[in-house]
C-alpha cells in the first residue's frame, strides 16, 4: 500500500465559465512506474474519467480513493495526457471568450459520491448548440477525411492544380465598377435553421445563374451533414467554366481542410472566429498566404471583431447577422460591429468588410452598405428565386451584371 495515496483535498475545476464542480485531488504520488510529470488534477481527471478498466483508483468507506500512480498503464496514462491538452486547448478558447468547445475524445466524465459512480447530464459531452454540434462532427468527419488522403498526399496535389484567382480583388473590382456592395451569391441546398430551401438543386446550374447575374464571386457550402453540400459541388462548379472566384464555405477546425479545399479548387475559405482561438486564425490566415487563398474572417459580435483586429494579414471580415448558436438573425449587427473606433480601424488597415445572412431586399443591401460594408454574402433570398439572375436584380434593385 506505499504507493497507494488517500484523496485528501478538494479542489473546484472551473471546467467553462459559470460551471465548476467539486473533486477529490490527490496530492502528489509518492512512486512513479515511468516519467510523467503528474500533477494533481492529472490523478483527479483520471479518477473522473475511469480510463482505466483495471482502475488504479479505489473507493474506501469514507467516500474518499486511492490512487496507484504504477498501476497507471501507459497508453492510459497517454489518454490522460490528451484529456489535459483538450481541457487546456478548450480553457485557451474560453479565455478569448469562445464558448464552442471542441469534441471530447473520451466519454462525459465520471463522477463519485461514495461507492456509487454518475455522470451529469449535458456536462461535457452534449454539444450546447447547433454551431457546437457541427464543429463535433467535423471533428470526427475530418479525423476520416485525412486518414484517406492525407496532408502529405494533398501536398502532393497541389503541384497539379491550377493557380487560384484572386477573390479579394474580384471583390473589390466589383465594388468600385457599380458603387454597390459586391456580391458573393451562396450555392445553398439546406441549412439547419431554414430546412430545405430549393429541391431542384443544381449547383452548376444555380452558380451559372449567379455569374450570369453580375454575382463577383460564389460560395459554396462543402458541408454534407447539416447543409447538403460537397466539394464535388466545389469541383464541378470550378470544372464548369465559371470565371467568379469561388469560397469554400466550411467549418474549419484544422489547417488540413485549407489545403483539401485548395486541391478541390478553392480560393478562398471561411474561417469562423467563434470556432477559432485567435493563435488558429493566425496560424491559418499564414496557410491561406502559402497557398494563394484568400481567408474570410468571420466575426459575429464586437469580441470577435476585437480579436481579429489584433491579427496581422487578415484583409476580408465578414460580419453574420445570424447568430450560429441560436438561429437569430438580425442585420442592424454589421451596424452595431462598425460603428465608432472599430469602424475607424477597419478603414486604417483597408479592411474590407462582407455583410452576412438575412439580407433580403434593395433596403437590406443599403442599409449595410450606409454601414461600412463593401460586399454581402447571400443565400436564402437567391437560391430560392425560380431565376436566381434575376433575382439578383431584384435584391440590389438593378442590374448590376454590366
Ligand atoms: O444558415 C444557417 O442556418 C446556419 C446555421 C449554423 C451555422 C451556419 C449557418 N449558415 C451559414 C451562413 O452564415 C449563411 O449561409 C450565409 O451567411 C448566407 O445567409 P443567408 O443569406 O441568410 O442564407
Amino acid at each position: 500500500m506505499d504507493s497507494l495515496m488517500p484523496l485528501r483535498t478538494t479542489a473546484t475545476v472551473a471546467a467553462r465559465p459559470g460551471f465548476s464542480f467539486k473533486l477529490l485531488a490527490n496530492p502528489r504520488p509518492k512512486k512513479s512506474a515511468f516519467s510523467l510529470s503528474v500533477p494533481t488534477t492529472i490523478f483527479t481527471s483520471y479518477r473522473a474519467r475511469n480510463l482505466s478498466q483495471c482502475s488504479p483508483v479505489r473507493a474506501q468507506e469514507d467516500g474518499s480513493a486511492v490512487v496507484s500512480e504504477s498501476t497507471i498503464p501507459e497508453k492510459d496514462a497517454l489518454k490522460i495526457k490528451e484529456w489535459e491538452v483538450e481541457r487546456f486547448r478548450d480553457e485557451i478558447a474560453a479565455s478569448q471568450g469562445i464558448k464552442i468547445r471542441r469534441r471530447p475524445t473520451t466519454g462525459p466524465p465520471l463522477h463519485y459520491v461514495g461507492p456509487f459512480e454518475f455522470r451529469m447530464q449535458n456536462e461535457g459531452n452534449t454539444p450546447i448548440n447547433i454551431l457546437e454540434e457541427i464543429v463535433w462532427h467535423k471533428d470526427k468527419e475530418v479525423a476520416q477525411m485525412k486518414e484517406k488522403k492525407p496532408l502529405l498526399l494533398l501536398k502532393k496535389l497541389l503541384s497539379d492544380v491550377p493557380p487560384t484567382r484572386d477573390f479579394l480583388g474580384a471583390l473589390k473590382e466589383s465594388f468600385s465598377r457599380t458603387g454597390l456592395p459586391a456580391l458573393i451569391a451562396e450555392v445553398k441546398k439546406a441549412s439547419p435553421s431554414r430546412g430545405v430551401l430549393r429541391e431542384n438543386f443544381n449547383p452548376v446550374e444555380i452558380a451559372k445563374a449567379y455569374e450570369r447575374g453580375g454575382a463577383a464571386c460564389l460560395s459554396v457550402l462543402t458541408d454534407q451533414k447539416y447543409f447538403q453540400g460537397s466539394f464535388e459541388n466545389l469541383e464541378a462548379i470550378r470544372n464548369a467554366g465559371i470565371e467568379c472566384p469561388l469560397l469554400c464555405k466550411e467549418f474549419v477546425i484544422e489547417a488540413w481542410q485549407i489545403y483539401y479545399a485548395r486541391v478541390k479548387g478553392a480560393d478562398a475559405i471561411l474561417l469562423i472566429a467563434a470556432v477559432l482561438p485567435d493563435l488558429d486564425i493566425k496560424y491559418m490566415v499564414k496557410i491561406c498566404k502559402l497557398l494563394g487563398l484568400t481567408a474570410l474572417v468571420e466575426v459575429h459580435d464586437e469580441m470577435e471583431m476585437d480579436r481579429v483586429l489584433g491579427i496581422d494579414g487578415v484583409e476580408l471580415i465578414g460580419i453574420n447577422n445570424r447568430d450560429l448558436g441560436t438561429f437569430k438573425v438580425d442585420i442592424s449587427n454589421t451596424k452595431k460591429l462598425l460603428e465608432g473606433e472599430r469602424g475607424e480601424r477597419i478603414q486604417e488597415k483597408g479592411i474590407i468588410v462582407v455583410g452576412e445572412s438575412g439580407l433580403f431586399t434593395p433596403a437590406d443591401i443599403g442599409y449595410v452598405q450606409e454601414a461600412g460594408c463593401k460586399a454581402v454574402l447571400v443565400g436564402e433570398s437567391l437560391v430560392k428565386q425560380e431565376d436566381p439572375t434575376k433575382g439578383i436584380s431584384e435584391l440590389f434593385g438593378k442590374d448590376i451584371s454590366c
